[in-house]
């Protein structure tokens, strides 16, 4: 334990006892107790009728009208607080290439949300890169079929999708990078509707080689309105995941697509359902994948807006759509629904029916003392990695004139300093965990313990 936490106290405080004047990096820990192989047997999935013939096909496709391409950078020049106005500290702009993970169970619309951002009017280049089972590229070939431009193709063949996901990846992307890059300014990964998505989007932080080239914009989740309660009640045996709750659990944006076939009850029910497993990301409703860009490309990384909504945010925000009609207090008057929730002062807990994957989120004011933070952290990614899906914060630490801000999938923890607070903003800590069996009241006791 004493070498993890030492792990996570060198993140923290290179930050703190930085050189004046030097640019700050963003970095990546990778605790090494979990990224083992033991930890690994977490993502694999026990489909091996289907596993030996998966493959990924990348194509970059050009989209005729050229705007501006969107810069996706956490970036800030400010004086430093250390009393000398002259030297300047700067978070250098983050110039790597946005890469959209597009996540979704079976038949959920992910390849016709992929081919609405093929053909849709944003002037940007996008290059895909597909996952599919089977020796039949078929998703390949509905995409290709739908939109022009296309510029290059690239077959990669795999075993298994969960075991060599991340050494397919990789490649594929450093291929795109070192052979093509200036010709392409958006990645898009679309995963099979079978795909547990940590594997994929640890890789993004947990390879230097693409971590430097390569900023994960976030992770989109279609979910079948129709068919997606089923996904979810299916009871996995012990130790295999429920894909459908995974592939909620890790995204950043929702969009529950097809919308057109159910009725509002039924829908009302599914949002609130999801709400409860994530209550951190965006969630849209929409037929045919029919969202603005904007929603899904672009969304930036660590979104802190979104964390400061989600935890602000005791009723679900949510956007409909098109369905501005649509349920207004689904959230506690939906007599169908047997969720019921908790919500204290500055913590909120959610309790669901879904194998325990839910959402905490801690909101406090006041500033962290490093050493317990980072013994606190440490022993809770020792002993909870494999539970805690995704961890995000933005954190007020002593004598750090800056936000803190981290997230993490798993053991895989990467942490930067944000901008300076500013001179009458209240140094509010918030942070949100996605995971199973999260105990809320235990884990915001553990947190507070660190304030000063
Ligand atoms: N009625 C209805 N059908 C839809 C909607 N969105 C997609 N579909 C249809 O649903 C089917 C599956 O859509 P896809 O986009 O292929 O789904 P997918 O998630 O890529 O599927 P897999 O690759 O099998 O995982 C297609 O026939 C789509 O035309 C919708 O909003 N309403």
């Amino acid at each position: 334990m004493a070498s993890l936490s030492a792990e996570i106290a060198t993140t923290f405080l290179s930050f703190t006892s930085r050189p004046q004047n030097s640019f700050y990096k963003i970095r990546t820990t990778v605790l090494p107790v979990f990224f083992k192989p033991r930890a690994r047997n977490l993502f694999c999935k026990t489909t091996p009728s289907l596993s030996s013939s998966s493959s990924f096909q990348s194509k970059i496709i050009a989209v005729n009208v050229l705007k501006p391409h969107r810069r996706f950078s956490v970036s800030a020049t400010a004086t430093t607080a250390a009393g000398d106005a002259d030297v300047e500290t700067m978070i250098p702009p983050d110039n790597r290439i946005p890469a959209t993970i597009i996540t979704g169970f079976l038949g959920s619309g992910k390849t016709t949300l992929l081919n609405h951002i093929l053909t849709a009017d944003h002037g940007k280049r996008i290059a895909v890169i597909e996952n599919e089972y089977g020796e039949v590229d078929i998703d390949g070939s509905l995409v290709a079929a739908k939109t022009t431009g296309a510029e290059d193709i690239v077959m990669l063949n795999n075993g298994c999708l969960c075991c060599t996901v991340r050494g397919d990846l990789v490649r594929m992307i450093s291929e795109l990078v070192s052979k093509k890059k200036g010709r392409f300014d958006h990645i898009v990964i679309e995963t099979t509707g079978l795909a547990n998505p940590a594997p994929i989007i640890q890789t993004f932080y947990a390879e230097d080689s693409i971590f430097n080239e390569v900023k994960l914009d976030g992770v989109v989740t279609l979910v079948d309105a129709k068919h997606a309660g089923f996904h979810l009640d299916e009871v996995k045996p012990k130790g295999v995941v429920n894909e459908a709750v995974e592939q909620i659990a890790y995204a950043d944006r929702i969009i529950v697509n097809k919308t057109d076939l159910v009725r509002e009850t039924q829908l009302a029910s599914l949002v609130e359902r999801i709400r409860n497993i994530n209550r951190m990301a965006h969630m849209k409703r929409t037929e045919f994948g029919k969202v603005d860009l904007d929603y899904v490309l672009g969304i930036g990384g660590f979104d802190l807006e979104r964390i400061e909504s989600s935890v602000n945010a005791d009723v679900a925000k949510e956007d409909h759509a098109g369905h501005d009609h649509h349920l207004h207090d689904h959230d506690h008057h939906d007599e169908h629904d047997h969720k019921h929730e908790h919500h204290h002062d500055h913590h909120s807990h959610d309790h669901t029916h879904d194998p325990g994957v839910s959402s905490v989120s801690i909101v406090c004011e006041g500033s962290l003392d490093l050493e317990k933070a980072n013994m606190w952290l440490g022993t809770l990614l020792l002993e909870r990695s494999e539970d805690i899906y995704r961890m995000k914060g933005l954190l007020s630490v002593e004598g750090m004139n800056e936000r803190f801000v981290f997230q993490g999938v798993h053991d895989i923890f990467q942490g930067s300093p944000d901008r300076l607070w500013g001179p009458d903003e209240p140094r509010v800590n918030k942070i949100v965990f996605i995971g199973k069996n999260l105990n809320g009241e235990e884990l915001e006791k553990g947190f507070k313990a660190c304030l000063l």
